[in-house]
């Protein structure tokens, strides 16, 4: 990667970089800029997203971000807010002086501070902990601290969180682990966060995506605007190397009227080993993907059963458009090639022709499971990965499980830092890799994530993950032989964005399976 490159998407700025940016910005700004800056762009909107909240109660921590809460204290009382501040004891250490400074104005306004949180509040705001948060240490909050942040997971009231919410790893989406235990499943009420300077990773993946709730933006330049993460205005900033992006749409235009199947490219899917095989039919999941892959927009679909035969009756459910083809039929197809989808044992022994011979290619389930055991078929991949020029990219789509296998981990170990285990994968295999899951992570060899924004619980059911490589398939297809990596990186975000964005879209009312969404799959546009 070069040192900066222009991205088409908001960036996601690890801790250390927004340090450097927050260091930069200071040097150019009088004393306090910032901080009055991200006070008055919090109260902004928690003015805006509560406009009818009376009491409002702010939860300030011994760092900086408790002194961002200070100085929206000041602001909301001078809207008219009843403002009660609780204010974490600071342990005998002095304030930073950013936030020392906050506290005289707080207390020359005569906002009201008190170790007693109120008894009733309509919104909250969260500036315990923000970037400061350090995840090597172990101690719990103790005294009062502790109950304030039971009490800000716990409540059904609005939540406004300052940078991140208090507990919550900015670079990894997961909670300090002393935490965990602490923070229910999800959250009972409303959640926004508005974010200092940048966009964290943590913010979209993981536990982020249910405790940030609805991710805003405050860059703190010089008008103090404030933006929802989804709109915010064109990116095409430079950002420094190994920056994440946050795929918040898909980004290729619609095909001209002047078209035929030929231009969409051919999938081509491997998988689901059939019933007469060993009694457990596994089919459904190939034909989850073929489904998918027509839908999604592939030219033409070829499916192969694993352990089927010529002979073999047509199992129903198969939409006439695709073709039930041989093994070797499948194979030969130029386009993309989809294996591993409830491929079984079976498909262990397919894919030594298919890592040799495949265009674009993509590994899910059971493939990545073959290979996580057969460390012939890793060498395979990498032969495949060095050989690219001749064959075309490989997209692994594993879920936390079947990343832990191929690395070698624990679902957990991948889990605590998704961003970095889909980067490592993404580098050893010199594959692209799409880490499913809350806020997927797609990761490349040389470094650079993205975290898809779409989707949502609803797409927590079988079946899903199969419609998802089909999906990617069919925007693979249309990339010439011996297509890079690089050149699958934007289609393969397309179909990551547009296969939750159809569950996001999904109407409420109406029950959502895998096969509903494999047919309500489109084409960017
Ligand atoms: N300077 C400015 O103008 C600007 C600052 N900005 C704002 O500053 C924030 C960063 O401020 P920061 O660096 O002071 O850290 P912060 O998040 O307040 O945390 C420190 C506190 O947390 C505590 N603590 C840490 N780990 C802990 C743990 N595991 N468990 C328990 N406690 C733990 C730590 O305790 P200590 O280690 O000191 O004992 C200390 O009290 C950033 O998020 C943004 O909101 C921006 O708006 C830009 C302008
Ligand atoms: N809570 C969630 N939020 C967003 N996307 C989710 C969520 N749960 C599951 N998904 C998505 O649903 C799909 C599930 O895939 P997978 O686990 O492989 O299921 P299966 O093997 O049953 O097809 C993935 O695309 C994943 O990212």
């Amino acid at each position: 990667m070069p040192a900066t490159a222009a991205l088409p998407y908001p960036a996601l700025l690890s801790s250390d970089q927004v340090r450097e940016r927050e260091q930069a910005l200071a040097r150019t700004l009088p004393h306090y800029s910032l901080m009055a800056r991200a006070g008055a762009a919090t109260a902004r909107l928690a003015l805006a997203i509560a406009p009818h909240a009376r009491h409002i109660w702010v939860v300030c921590g011994a760092g900086n971000n408790g002194g961002d809460g200070l100085e929206a204290a000041i602001h909301l009382q001078a809207a008219g807010k009843t403002v009660h501040i609780s204010l974490q004891p600071s342990a005998g250490k002095a304030l930073p002086t950013d936030a020392a400074h906050a506290l005289q104005r707080a207390q020359a306004a005569g906002v009201p501070i008190s170790d007693q949180p109120p008894a009733h509040f309509d919104l909250a705001i969260d500036a315990l902990w923000g970037m400061g948060l350090r995840a090597d240490r172990s101690t719990p909050a103790e005294g009062p601290v502790r109950a304030w942040l039971q009490r800000l997971l716990d409540t059904d009231r609005d939540v406004l969180c300052i940078d991140t919410p208090s507990g919550l790893l900015a670079d990894t989406g997961a909670w300090l682990p002393w935490l965990a235990p602490l923070a229910p499943q999800a959250p009972r009420g409303r959640r926004v966060t508005l974010s200092m300077l940048a966009l964290k990773p943590g913010l979209f993946t993981l536990q982020g995506r249910d405790w940030a709730g609805e991710v805003w933006l405050a860059p703190l330049l010089a008008q103090n605007p404030v933006w929802r993460c989804d709109q915010m205005p064109a990116a095409g900033i430079d950002a420094p190397s190994g920056t994440g992006q946050l795929v918040t749409q898909a980004q290729t235009p619609l095909p001209t009227h002047n078209s035929h199947k030929g231009l969409f490219g051919d999938v081509a899917v491997i998988g689901g080993q059939s019933a007469s095989h060993d009694g457990q039919g596994m089919e459904g999941a190939a034909m989850l993907a073929a489904s998918a892959a027509l839908h999604a927009g592939a030219g033409r679909v070829m499916l192969h059963l694993l352990g089927s035969t010529p002979a073999s009756p047509r199992p129903a459910g198969i939409a006439a458009d695709i073709m039930l083809r041989s093994l070797e039929a499948t194979r030969a197809l130029r386009g993309s090639l989809v294996c591993g989808c409830g491929g079984g044992s079976l498909v262990a022994g397919v894919l030594p022709q298919v890592l040799q011979h495949a265009g674009s290619l993509v590994l899910d389930a059971d493939a990545l499971n073959a290979l996580a055991a057969q460390p012939a078929l890793q060498q395979m991949l990498q032969r495949r990965a060095a050989q690219a020029s001749s064959t075309g990219p490989t997209v692994l789509t594993p879920h936390p499980l079947e990343l832990a296998r191929l690395l070698d981990s624990s679902t957990e170990q991948v889990q605590r830092d998704r961003i970095g285990a889909a980067r490592q994968a993404a580098q050893q295999w010199q594959c692209l890799v799409v880490l499913k899951g809350s806020g997927s992570i797609v990761a490349a060899p040389d470094g650079r994530y993205a975290i898809n924004h779409s989707g949502n619980a609803r797409l927590s059911i079988g079946g899903t993950g199969d419609v998802l490589a089909g999906c990617i398939g069919a925007h693979l297809a249309a990339l010439p032989p011996g297509s890079s990596w690089a050149e699958a990186w934007q289609p393969l975000l397309n179909a990551v964005w547009l296969h939750g964005h159809a569950a996001d879209t999904w109407p409420p009312a109406r029950m959502l399976t895998a096969s509903r969404l494999a047919r309500s799959l489109q084409r960017p546009g």
